[in-house]
């Protein structure tokens, strides 16, 4: 008898801007969903990758010399073509789930909201790089910027976007807003305003109707 493909994994991205708590509940999700049973990949953007990691040391390292937008763009493209080639199309293929602590949703976020890059231009290359490539489900973590800024500030120093200007990051804040509207049925909003224990309850009903979700694909 042939050999059946495993189904296809499931691609959760985690978003929202600088310091709401994406990396201390990836590790929330990442116990959960283990100790659930899933055979789970953790990963992050940009990086996921040596190679692009190098490049996210390049786009995050403070330097003197101005760096052109179309010039992160294209960096931020570099790394996720290699991300996507070596890591997650083939995880799911095998049928792991794919759990990335950012995606292209913060390339119109940052780049399109953030810096005013075309969102045109984005598409393209989303199109060129991922093909059909999609997140599944993307959970939005959304604190006000002075909530985000604060925690990130008290975890120690600051790299070149989070050098930005409170401005630029209300306008990524309303960006992946409006991605949310847009995209209602891939987006769970979840307010990261509040204490830990509060989000983590939030994210604990994610994680229920994630499970159920698998129980289909099975
Ligand atoms: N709900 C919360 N309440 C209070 N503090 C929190 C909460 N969530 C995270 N923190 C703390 O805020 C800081 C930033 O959290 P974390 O590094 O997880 O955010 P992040 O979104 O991954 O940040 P960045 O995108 O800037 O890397 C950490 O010190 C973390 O312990
Ligand atoms: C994927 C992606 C990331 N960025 C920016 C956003 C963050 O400031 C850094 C990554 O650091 P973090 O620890 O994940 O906060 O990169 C971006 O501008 N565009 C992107 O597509």
């Amino acid at each position: 008898m042939p050999n059946q493909a495993p189904p296809r994994g499931l691609f959760i991205t985690v978003e929202g801007g600088e310091g709401v708590g994406k990396s201390t509940n990836i590790e929330y999700l990442r116990r959960y969903l283990v100790e659930h049973g899933v055979d789970l990949v953790v990963s992050r953007e940009p990086g996921g990758t040596a190679m692009a990691e190098d490049i996210r040391q390049v786009l995050i390292s403070s330097r003197t010399e101005p760096v052109a937008a179309m010039t992160e763009l294209l960096l931020i493209f570099a790394a996720r073509a290699q991300h996507i080639e070596t890591v997650i199309e083939p995880a799911l293929a095998r049928g792991q789930w794919v759990l990335c602590d950012r995606f292209t949703d913060a390339t119109y976020a940052y780049q399109a909201g953030g810096r005013g890059m075309d969102p045109e231009l984005i598409r393209h290359l989303e199109q060129l790089v991922q093909g059909d490539l999609r997140p599944d489900i993307t959970l939005l973590l959304d604190a006000t910027v002075a909530v985000g800024m604060e925690r990130a500030r008290d975890r120690g120093a600051l790299d070149r976007f989070e050098q930005e200007q409170l401005e630029f990051f209300e306008r990524v804040r309303s960006t992946y807003l409006q991605l949310a509207r847009e995209s209602s049925g891939r987006y769970r909003i979840i307010d990261a305003n509040q204490d830990l224990a509060q989000v983590q309850q939030q994210l604990h009903g994610v994680c229920e109707e994630l499970l159920d979700c698998w129980g289909v694909r099975q």
